[in-house]
């Protein structure tokens, strides 16, 4: 079986590289570095070690890499694809729509095999929004077929993987835990299966789940940790400040959770004090700016805090840790992040009341809105 997977980074080597090649695929990664690119054609292997007592490696074999700009190769090796993944970030999908969609007309012309095609991005309904962008690229005439022969099933991927720096610069060291979740009602019977993977009927409540707990924890670490000079996740969990913003701010995310999909509260809280472990797991370094990355992405209305904030608040919860969070969020000044930036630069000309309005969409009149702004100006004299 052949896969073709877009992005040879953390998450794409260190997890869906790993899952596809212990069910037997051969895999081809498509990424935008060249380095890995000869690596990968050369070694045609990598190795995958478990961050933990035991230090347990897997080597992924059987696998080769093309570059983003060899584009008659990626059509043809898309165009024989038996599954296509993606890991990429989710604000690249609208470019690797654009790379796949040559060879996804190529076999739909040719009538060939059914194909399923998965976003695994920290993202609700990522496979969803990449069939968007391919569908538009798509001849009109062509929609039929690929209704037909093409599935872009939504999937939950989690597994902490941080940035890292290895003599071997294929080589990746991952946590232990790992959860794969697909959204099975829109598999096609040629689904060719993927091994140790989760299926669900309903997808929302696992990737709401997973993005309202470990993700929302997880960034609320990272802008809280930002704030007082610490660089690592590690560190932050030591500090009890943190720790406890933290633990109130999943105590709101898990009460809307249980409120909206019925999880039960004790399964809720222990998921809850699974993920604080993950999170304190001394055998990783997890950089405050990895984790923290891609502010505005993560302060958009889909995303991790105000989806959560918001319906928490429409249910009558108190959100004051959520806001906190995202004020803190606001204040991430990270200049090498090419987010951060453009949020700084945006607070800076318009103010941040601008952007809780224009880029979360949270309006003046909303009391969400108020409570962020109030937290942001506390932020702001305790920083001076
Ligand atoms: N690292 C984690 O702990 C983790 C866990 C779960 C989910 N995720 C999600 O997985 C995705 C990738 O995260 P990561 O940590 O692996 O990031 P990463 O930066 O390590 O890897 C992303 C890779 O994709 C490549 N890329 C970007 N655009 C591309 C394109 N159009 N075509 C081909 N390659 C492209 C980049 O060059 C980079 O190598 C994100 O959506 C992230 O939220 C990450
Ligand atoms: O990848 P992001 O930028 O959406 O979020 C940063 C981290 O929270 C994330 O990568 C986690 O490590 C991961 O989602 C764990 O499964």
């Amino acid at each position: 079986m052949k896969a073709v997977h877009f992005g040879a980074g953390n998450i794409g080597r260190g997890f869906i590289g790993l899952m596809l090649a212990k069910s037997g695929y051969e895999i081809c990664f498509v990424t935008r570095n060249y380095k890995q690119v000869t690596a990968l054609r050369q070694q045609q292997s990598y190795v995958v070690t478990m961050a933990g007592e035991t230090k347990e490696q897997w080597r992924v074999n059987h696998v080769t890499a093309l570059h983003v700009n060899e584009l008659r190769e990626v059509k043809a090796r898309v165009a024989d694809a038996d599954l296509i993944t993606t890991a990429v970030g989710a604000s690249s999908l609208r470019n690797v729509a654009a790379q796949i969609a040559p060879g996804i007309e190529l076999r739909l012309l040719n009538e060939s095999k059914p194909l399923h095609i998965m976003a695994c991005e920290n993202a609700l309904k990522a496979s969803t929004q990449l069939k968007k962008w391919v569908y538009a690229l798509l001849p009109a005439e062509l929609h039929e077929a690929a209704n037909r022969l093409l599935s872009f099933p939504n999937t939950a991927v989690d597994r902490i993987v941080p940035h890292q720096k290895n003599k071997d610069p294929l080589s990746v060291v991952v946590e232990p835990f790992s959860e794969w979740v697909i959204h099975q009602e829109a598999l096609l019977d040629s689904f060719p299966g993927i091994h140790g993977v989760k299926y669900a009927n309903s997808l929302e409540p696992y990737i709401e789940r997973k993005l309202f707990t470990v993700n929302t924890g997880h960034s609320s670490a990272a802008y809280h940790g930002y704030l007082k000079g610490i660089s690592t996740i590690q560190e932050a969990m030591q500090d009890d400040r943190i720790r406890d913003r933290i633990e109130q701010t999943l105590d709101e995310t898990s009460k809307l959770l249980v409120d909206k999909h019925g999880f039960d509260e004790q399964e809720q809280q222990q998921y809850v004090n699974q993920t604080l472990r993950r999170f304190s797991n001394s055998a990783l370094t997890d950089s405050i700016t990895r984790v923290g990355r891609s502010p505005l992405r993560k302060l958009s209305a889909a995303e991790r805090f105000v989806r959560p904030a918001i319906q928490a608040y429409n249910l009558g919860h108190g959100v004051t840790n959520l806001a906190s969070s995202i004020a803190s969020a606001l204040h991430f000044d990270y200049h090498a992040d090419p987010e951060a930036e453009i949020l700084q630069l945006a607070i800076g000309q318009k103010g941040a009341d601008h952007v809780i309005r224009r880029h979360m969409g949270i309006p003046e009149e909303h009391a969400l809105h108020d409570e962020i702004m109030k937290e942001y100006k506390r932020i702001q004299i305790f920083k001076v």
